[in-house]
């Protein structure tokens, strides 16, 4: 499959303090790229430089599988976007500020714009002057200008904000249409994994400026894992049993009294039993399920040292 978007150890310094540092992102053609990660953690200033608002420090970035070239340009007209805060002409109306984005892009088309319209719900309003819009709908004409070109590519930097629960679950089914009915590849921000989760089919974790994982949203939700937690006020000895007396080696120490054990080929009885019989003071042990949300923020917490689940003593 052809990317759409490919950079290698693209970074961005702020005069000493590089906010973006060696990213290697790759988004294939057609599908929705969950661009994950905490505020400030530099998600922005990716899009931006692969807009050509951000000048890099360093790397490079393939569009449309074209290198960039300082000063090219062209590649813009294949790409939709919204990111920040949208501006419109407040005494325009919603179809006349979109008639004047397709003008100035070089594509206009009245029926995609009626299109547009119709996809974000704004059609019976679009003759109503913006500044008469709320907040969410607003957001909802910024994605409607963003597609009224049809581009290739959508640039979505949080687009969920400011929308209410109807217009989050009317967000997220129009980007499963652009990319099926469409064939558009969207790289969509988000600081929660909750929005990202539910519509992306692969996900881009980024922290610090530092991407941590690359993942398809298939391969996680495989390499889910249950686990038995165990809390002990002696995890030493508690470690000691499960190597030396169970021959157990997939588990780690998550907490000071809490221990995590992967293997389960060892049933909860023989853990228990086995801990008991060797003086290890139990507080609880408990069957549990990795959920996506803890597997990031382990993902987080350890930097690029992710391999969860870590072997004993690693
Ligand atoms: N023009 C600038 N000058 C100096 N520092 C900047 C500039 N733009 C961004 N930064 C810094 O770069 C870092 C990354 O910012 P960025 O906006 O890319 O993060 P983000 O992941 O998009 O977060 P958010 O969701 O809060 O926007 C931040 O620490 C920010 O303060």
């Amino acid at each position: 499959m052809t990317n759409t978007i490919r950079t290698r150890m693209l970074s961005k310094s702020y005069k000493s303090t590089e906010t973006v540092s060696n990213v290697d992102i790759t988004v294939k053609r057609g599908e929705i790229y969950g661009f994950l990660g905490p505020n400030g953690a530099g998600k922005s200033t990716v899009m931006k430089m692969l807009l050509g608002l951000v000048r890099p420090t360093g790397g490079e970035i393939e569009l449309f599988g074209e290198k960039l070239m300082p000063g090219s340009n062209e590649h813009l007209k294949r790409i939709g976007h919204l990111i920040e805060t949208p501006v419109f002409y407040e005494r325009l109306t919603a179809a006349q500020n979109l008639d004047l984005h397709a003008e100035y892009m070089g594509y206009h088309n009245k029926e995609a714009i009626g299109e547009a319209l119709r996809m974000v719900q704004l059609i019976g309003v679009d003759n109503k002057p913006v500044k008469e819009f709320s907040l969410g709908m607003k957001q909802r004409l910024a994605i409607a200008r963003a597609i009224c070109t049809r581009p290739e590519l959508l640039l979505l930097d949080e687009p969920i904000n400011g929308l209410d629960p109807e217009g989050i679950q009317l967000m997220r089914s129009l980007f499963r249409r652009l990319r099926d009915e469409w064939g558009i590849s969207i790289l969509i921000s988000s600081h929660l994994l909750s929005e990202i989760e539910q519509i992306a089919d692969t996900i881009g974790v980024i922290d610090r400026g530092h991407l941590i994982r690359e993942v398809s949203l298939d391969e996680l939700r495989a390499s889910r894992t249950d686990y038995v937690e165990i809390a002990t006020p002696n995890a030493a000895l508690a470690a000691f049993v499960l190597t030396e007396k169970l021959g157990i080696e997939r588990f780690k120490q998550t907490g000071e009294r809490v221990l995590r054990v992967y293997d389960m080929n060892v049933s909860q009885e023989t853990l228990s039993k086995t801990l008991i019989l060797n003086d290890v003071p139990i507080e609880s042990i408990n069957r549990r399920h990795h959920s996506l949300e803890e597997y990031f923020f382990d993902m987080i917490k350890g930097g690029d040292n992710h391999d969860a689940p870590r072997q004993a003593g690693a």
